[in-house]
């Protein structure tokens, strides 16, 4: 297959075209990311939010505007197989000396795809894995900011460091006061140095971009002492009298996974070679995969590139099979995982029940809604994928047949690729992070036995975090629709996540409203909704017949959440956002923010 001579002058211009539509987007894409900084610096919070979601949509109309090019120019789609082969090889040529080839090479593929069709290509045609590696890229141009700084701090010189480092981020607003931040970070750094020798190697190294997501910025970095590497990131915000603060400071993997959590929006950040960022981070979050940091970072395509070639690679690793997930089945969603596969899969079905008054579209806009919203560490972000292709054996009967049921339309089974082997081709997919299902979670503590005080205490931790996860979802102007325990999940790290979207809605666009006083005794009896009930109205003291069976879950919901329960709660809430209010998201817990841990002790 690989040819001999590149003789075609052809394959070399249309090699050239993508890689100027490549260079192109990620050009757009960078300057989006860059301007991030001056609306921090201005406080921009709708232009922040406005910017987040655009610069999802940036790669699909590159890739569409490419394929128009190549089709117009050089009726690509109509050029033989070798042509196609020369182009890559011409492709893989250019990306020798790029700074984004991993990101440049899925942009190929994308083009190349839908050129060709799934038809006509040929795994040959794409890059199935990297041709060009990604280690040890650097910017060599006179100008060029390194990918990290490092500073080589004594204990005597940290204070001094510290102001150093956020110094040369030249941001252009001014800080209420730097140096007692600074000091702050010194003294929770020197906390943890306190017993430690300082090693020859002791310094601090510090990502040279800012990470910028709503109305934050962040300094990511880590400290190397010995062997020991330690990560960290200082969250910069607006204070209430709009002077830059340094708010807090996180330590540790779990801290920063938490920043980056799968459940919150993408981060803005300039940076020139985006896999070295990556690898960095990976150094600060080694168990987290390396496609949800290019997620992280705004780069979805990468991710969902680099998702499903660890997932094939799992498939070839693994012999257990797929199977309807465990839980309370879905009643539009159908859902499947493999056990040995941290992840969900979800399909729509083609039949749902009633009282279920939704379309296949609708159903696709309120998961596009929450791709593009912020999703506030309460939203599991979804992987979108058409015709994926499973080995049929892989798949249990049971699981097949609920396919073939609720969701023909979705179905095929045939060989394809002609490869001998039977495959299931499912149309259309979303892929999340698998979490254990919130009733399932409380059910093993009912199970448990609510004497044992492990059992009570999963219980309050699941239902006060239950409720704060309602409570940000408000806060980000979202109505979760159907709040049943069974549509949010656990996290690794104990929190809750919501994921069940098809009666998701804008709270700006509900009706809260508290149900009427009865006319008389016979509407007071009645067993019906004797009131009249607009599309968008929503009664909130209805909700606790259906949340708080057990008395157990009602005694520590009322405790903390009864609000929840009040028309008032979410009417006020959603006359707040009405009034132009941003939101205050907080990927960390409350009690490390400076300002209540020093209330009482400032530093002098
Ligand atoms: N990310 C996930 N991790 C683990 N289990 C999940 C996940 N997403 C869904 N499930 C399981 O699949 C079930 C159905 O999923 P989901 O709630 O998305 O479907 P649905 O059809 O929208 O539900 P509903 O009938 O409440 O509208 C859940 O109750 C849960 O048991």
């Amino acid at each position: 297959m690989f040819p001999q001579r590149l003789d075609s002058s052809l394959a070399y211009d249309i090699a050239k075209a993508m890689m100027d539509g490549f260079n192109r987007h990620y050009q757009l894409f960078r300057s989006e990311s860059a301007r991030a900084k001056h609306r921090f610096e201005t406080a921009d919070w709708h232009g922040q939010q406005r910017a987040q979601r655009e610069r999802i949509e940036f790669y699909d109309l590159r890739v569409k505007e490419c394929v128009m090019r190549l089709e117009k120019e050089f009726k690509a789609g109509a050029q033989p197989m070798d042509v196609w082969q020369q182009i890559k090889l011409h492709y893989i040529g250019l990306l020798v000396n790029h700074h984004q080839p991993e990101l440049a090479e899925t942009f190929f593929n994308s083009v190349t795809t839908k050129i060709l069709h799934r038809t006509h290509f040929h795994n040959d045609f794409i890059f199935v894995r990297p041709a060009v590696s990604t280690e040890y890229i650097e910017n060599d141009e006179p100008a060029a900011r390194p990918t990290y700084r490092a500073y080589y701090p004594t204990r005597e010189t940290l204070l001094a460091t510290l102001v150093r480092i956020v110094d040369n981020f030249q941001l252009q607003h001014e800080f209420e006061d730097l140096s007692r931040d600074a000091a702050y970070v010194q003294e929770a750094i020197s906390e943890r140095l306190a017993l430690v020798k300082l090693r020859a190697n002791f310094q601090i190294q510090v990502l040279s971009s800012l990470f910028f997501r709503n109305k934050g910025a962040y300094v990511v970095g880590k400290i190397i002492n010995g062997f020991v590497e330690l990560p960290f990131a200082l969250p910069i915000l607006h204070n209430k009298q709009n002077q830059l603060v340094i708010d807090a400071v996180l330590f540790g993997e779990d801290e920063l996974q938490a920043l980056f959590s799968f459940a919150r929006a993408y981060f803005m950040v300039d940076m020139e070679v985006p896999s070295a960022y990556v690898q960095f981070l990976r150094s600060l979050m080694p168990r987290k995969p390396r496609n949800e940091i290019y997620n992280a970072l705004g780069l979805a395509k990468q991710g969902k590139t680099l998702f499903y070639r660890d997932f094939l690679y799992h498939l070839k690793h693994s012999s257990d099979k797929f199977r309807i997930a465990p839980g309370i089945k879905g009643m539009v969603m159908l859902v499947f995982d493999l056990p040995s596969f941290p992840y969900v899969f979800k399909l729509i079905k083609d039949y749902y029940p009633p009282q279920k008054d939704t379309t296949r579209e609708q159903i696709k806009g309120k998961y596009l809604l929450v791709k593009q919203h912020d999703r506030v560490g309460r939203m599991a972000d979804t992987l979108e994928y058409s015709e994926v292709a499973f080995q049929r054996e892989r798949f249990e009967d049971g699981l097949i047949e609920e396919i073939r049921k609720f969701a023909p339309s979705q179905l095929e089974i045939s060989d394809r690729d002609g490869d001998g082997h039977e495959e299931v081709i499912i149309k259309h997919l979303y892929i999340e992070r698998r979490m254990i299902p919130l009733n399932i979670y409380l059910q093993e503590a009912f199970d448990a036995g609510l004497d044992e005080a492990d059992a009570r205490r999963q219980i309050e931790r699941a239902v006060v975090e239950y409720g704060n996860a309602i409570k940000d979802l408000v806060a980000a102007n979202i109505f979760p629709g159907d709040m049943l325990w069974k549509n949010f999940g656990i996290t690794r790290n104990g929190k809750v996540v919501f994921y069940d979207y098809d009666e998701i809605e804008y709270l700006t666009d509900c009706n809260f409203r508290r149900v009427p006083v009865p006319h008389n005794e016979e509407e007071e009896m009645s067993g019906e909704v004797w009131y009249s009930v607009g599309p968008k109205d929503v009664f909130p003291e209805t909700f606790g017949p259906f949340l708080l069976g057990n008395d157990a879950v009602r005694e520590v919901f009322m405790k903390h959440h009864a609000d929840l329960l009040d028309a008032a709660f979410w009417q006020g809430h959603k006359e707040r956002i009405q009034a132009g209010h941003v939101h205050d998201v907080f990927p960390y817990e409350r009690d490390k923010r400076f300002v209540r841990r020093h209330a009482s002790h400032p530093i002098t």
